[in-house]
C-alpha cells in the first residue's frame, strides 16, 4: 500500500469563514504537502469530493490504492482522475498501458481503471505527478494531453502585471471528462496577478496548486466572499481548496505558475460570476 491519507477536509459556511483566524483558514483551506517522496500523498475535500494530492516515487512504482473516504473498492471505481507531471520524466500504467509523462504533459483517466500506478525515469530526479480526482458517472478513455496540444489562451498585460498563459488540458470538448476541468497557468516574469479581475464560480469549487516559485517567494493566495476577502500565505507546492462561493486569485512576490481544477455542476470554463476590483472589499 503507497497511498496515505494526509487529510479529511469539512465544508464550511461563508457566514463562518469570515471569523476565521489565520490559523483556521489554513487548516481549512491550505494543503501543505502535495509532494512526498515515495508516497501518494491525498486530501478528500468535501466542496465537491474533490481530491487533490501527489505521487512522488522513488526507486520503487506507487499505486493509487483504494481510499478509504471513498468507500468504493478501488479509487477510480466511481471517479475519474486528471494527472500533470510538475517534476522530471515519468509514466503512469493504467491497467497494464503505460503512458509516458515528460514534464507538464498531462493524462486523463477515466471512471474503471483498475491498477493505476505511477514511476521515475530517473529516481535521481523524481518525476511529482499532481492529482485531481472528482466523482464521475460515466466512462471515457484514458488520454494523454501534451502540453503543446493544449488549448492555449494568452491573458492580461505587462501593464497590469498580470501577463500570463493558460493552457487548457482536461476540457469537455477535448477529452471524455465528466465533472473534471484542469490546467495550469504559467504568469510571465514581472507579472504577478492570477485571475485578475476575479470571479467567484457557484457551481463549481476550484483548486489550486502554485509551483514554479522560488523557495524566498511566497504568493498572497485571496480567498472569501467578494465583500469580505480574506488571504493565505501560500509557499512552492502548496495547494488551495477555493469553495464554489469564494474568490480565487493571487499575487506573487515574483511571478510562478499553478495547476487549476475545478468539479461541479457544470464544466463550463467561462461560466464565472465577476467580482469587479471596484466592488471587492
Ligand atoms: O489566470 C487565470 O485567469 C486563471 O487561471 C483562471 C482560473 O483558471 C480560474 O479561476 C478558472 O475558473
Ligand atoms: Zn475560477
Amino acid at each position: 500500500m503507497t497511498t496515505k491519507t494526509i487529510d479529511e477536509r469539512q465544508a464550511a459556511h461563508p457566514r463562518d469563514v469570515r471569523g476565521y483566524d489565520t490559523e483556521t483558514l489554513r487548516q481549512d483551506f491550505l494543503i501543505e504537502r502535495i509532494f512526498v517522496p515515495g508516497e501518494v500523498a491525498l486530501t478528500y475535500s468535501h466542496y465537491d469530493r474533490m481530491i487533490v494530492g501527489g505521487a512522488m516515487p522513488a526507486a520503487k512504482p506507487l499505486t493509487l490504492d483504494p481510499f478509504p473516504p471513498t468507500g468504493t473498492p478501488f479509487f477510480l471505481a466511481r471517479r475519474e482522475l486528471g494527472v500533470i507531471n510538475l517534476g522530471g520524466a515519468g509514466s503512469v500504467s493504467v491497467d497494464g498501458e503505460r503512458f509516458e509523462l515528460p514534464s507538464l504533459d498531462a493524462l486523463y483517466v477515466g471512471l474503471g481503471a483498475r491498477e493505476v500506478s505511477f514511476a521515475s525515469t530517473d529516481p535521481a530526479n523524481p518525476a511529482k505527478f499532481y492529482l485531481t480526482s472528482a466523482p464521475a458517472h460515466r466512462e471515457a478513455r484514458h488520454q494523454l494531453i501534451r502540453k503543446d496540444d493544449a488549448n492555449t489562451i494568452h491573458l492580461g498585460s505587462a501593464e497590469t502585471s498580470n501577463k500570463r498563459t493558460i493552457r487548457q488540458y482536461i476540457m469537455p470538448n477535448s477529452t471524455g471528462t465528466n465533472q473534471l476541468v484542469m490546467g495550469m497557468t504559467a504568469l510571465e516574469p514581472g507579472s504577478v496577478w492570477n485571475s485578475m479581475p476575479c470571479h467567484t464560480h457557484t457551481r463549481r469549487m476550484e483548486a489550486y496548486l502554485y509551483f514554479n516559485l522560488d523557495q524566498a517567494h511566497r504568493v498572497f493566495h485571496f480567498m472569501g466572499e467578494p465583500q469580505q476577502t480574506r488571504h493565505l500565505l501560500v509557499a512552492n507546492e502548496q495547494a488551495v481548496i477555493s469553495p464554489n462561493w469564494s474568490i480565487h486569485c493571487g499575487c506573487g512576490t515574483s511571478n510562478y505558475s499553478f495547476v487549476w481544477a475545478m468539479a461541479g455542476d457544470n464544466v463550463e470554463f467561462t461560466d464565472m460570476d465577476a467580482a469587479p476590483v471596484e466592488t471587492l472589499r
